[in-house]
């Protein structure tokens, strides 16, 4: 479970990002944060996942936070594997190095989300993709009851963008809590129960189907976005159509 209760940021003391956001993630199903370039999605995430102190009210998790960042640059040429491992720090007790444990728990999540051959890659040589991948089997192999997210699909292919939704669905079937921003209306449709929909007159949030209405996305947007039904084998799909204009 992670709980917001009336969370506020600001930068500078003058000036608030967002204030009163409140809501709740059960265990077992995720929510979405989506919003325009600069309305606070990232500033929002990490006020979640404890990287960032609210300037006022509370932010209650069942434990703690697994997260993945937007794929970055490091100046550390360290090879995948050790920067999966790094997730298990928790479990490293002071003075020790990882164990066949930790060894084992970081290629499982590797394994679960395709990337096992990446292993022995140094980091900063992978595609933006590929180390936004490295990133989530970081958070995986932690082992934390709750996942947040800060705009995982960015960078990622169809592929994967499909294997990563897939693979947060089942995390959340295996009872996990995730929160995530995205550009990607759709994946809140796909996966998400909640959506909190960020600028404009504040944050709101509410159930993805009563949200993510073809009103609601063309005024968060400031673009024509209609939703339509597609056959996802056995079951009907919501997903978005975006009006670009005619040429
Ligand atoms: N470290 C910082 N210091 C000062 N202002 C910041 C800082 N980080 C972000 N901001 C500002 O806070 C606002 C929200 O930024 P944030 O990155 O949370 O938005 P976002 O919705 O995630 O944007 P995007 O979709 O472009 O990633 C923006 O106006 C941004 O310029």
């Amino acid at each position: 479970m992670l709980e917001l209760d009336g969370v506020g940021f600001g930068y500078s003391p003058r000036e608030w990002t967002f204030r009163g956001v409140s809501f709740k993630v059960h265990a077992g199903t995720a929510t979405a944060v989506l919003g325009p370039n600069g309305s606070g999605k990232t500033t929002l995430v990490r006020c979640a996942a404890g990287l960032l102190s609210p300037v006022e009210g509370a932010v209650r998790r069942d434990g703690d936070a697994g997260y993945v960042p937007q794929a970055h640059g490091t100046a550390f040429a360290y090879p995948a594997l050790e920067m999966v491992l790094m997730g298990r720090a928790r479990q490293v007790r002071f003075f020790r190095s990882p164990g066949p444990a930790d060894r084992a728990a970081a290629l499982e999540a590797m394994d679960r989300i395709g990337i096992a051959e990446l292993q022995d890659r140094l980091f900063p040589t992978l595609s933006g993709g590929e180390q936004q991948l490295v990133l989530l089997a970081r958070a995986i192999a932690a082992g934390c009851p709750v996942l947040v997210l800060d705009e995982p699909a960015t960078g990622l292919d169809l592929k994967n963008q499909a294997r990563i939704l897939t693979l947060l669905r089942e995390l959340c079937s295996d009872g996990m809590t995730v929160l995530l921003s995205t550009h990607h209306p759709d994946h809140a449709l796909y996966l998400a129960d909640r959506v909190v929909l960020m600028g404009g007159s504040g944050p709101t949030t509410g159930t993805a189907d009563e949200m993510l209405t073809d009103g609601e996305l063309s005024a968060l947007y400031g673009v024509p976005v209609s939703t339509v039904l597609y056959d996802d084998g056995d079951t009907q799909q919501r997903t978005i159509v975006v009006h670009y204009g005619g040429r």
